[in-house]
């Protein structure tokens, strides 16, 4: 498999950041939104199958290889809420109003109820039938905050606690980030299966 260039099934620029800084010089990810701005609808029931979904909908648009990226937020006393509807949770609205939301969702929580996992699965097709998608799933552990803090990173950063670091995730470098989060978990066995490390 030529993997010198992946088209990248996100429409998200900081999944591409982060992806392309842990995959290195050696893969060229390109966007998809060289190529298409409509986002396929996401109507699986999994991650792992709403990133089959959106990576078959990037090859076939690009005819390229294509890597999908399919993430959330899962908190525990919300029964695994917002999950496969984190981008969705506060009916497209936004990240601002999705952290909103979810302070409002756990107001009152104590703290030890408030833990939480990020979740990143990623489908890597050869080509937009491929029979055998190559699937490689992160989680992230940690605890949902009371307030946002930090400017780095996207999405539920603000709110994510980072117990191994004492700070909220958009508090990490993003060079710390990619080292250690539910992303970087799943493109090391990624860039292991391919042979890449
Ligand atoms: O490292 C992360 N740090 C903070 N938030 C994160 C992270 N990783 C996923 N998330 C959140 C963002 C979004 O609310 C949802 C992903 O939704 P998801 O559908 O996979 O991505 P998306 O719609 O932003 O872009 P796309 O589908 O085009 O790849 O989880
Ligand atoms: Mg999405």
């Amino acid at each position: 498999m030529n993997l010198t260039q992946l088209v990248l099934a996100s429409h998200n620029a900081g999944k591409l950041k982060e992806l392309q800084a842990m995959l290195g010089d050696s893969v060229q990810l390109r966007s998809i939104g060289e190529f298409s701005q409509v986002e396929p609808e996401e109507t699986g029931l999994s991650f792992v199958e709403n990133a089959i979904l959106k990576a078959r909908n990037a090859a076939r648009i690009s005819g390229l290889p294509a890597l999908a990226d399919d993430s959330g937020l899962a908190v525990d006393f919300l029964g695994g809420a917002p999950g496969i509807y984190s981008a969705r949770y506060a009916d497209g609205k936004g990240d601002a109003a999705n952290n909103a939301k979810l302070l409002d969702a756990l107001r009152d929580v104590p703290d030890a109820m408030r833990g939480a996992q990020f979740v990143c699965v990623l489908a890597l097709v050869r080509h937009a039938d491929d029979p055998l998608p190559i699937l490689c799933e992160g989680l992230w552990h940690g605890r949902i905050l009371h307030a946002a803090s930090g400017d780095h990173g996207f999405g539920y950063d603000p709110l994510f606690w980072v117990p191994e670091r004492n700070v909220s995730s958009a508090e990490l470098s993003p060079a710390d980030k990619n080292q250690i989060s539910h992303r970087a978990r799943a493109m090391d066995l990624l860039r292991q299966r391919l042979g890449l490390k």
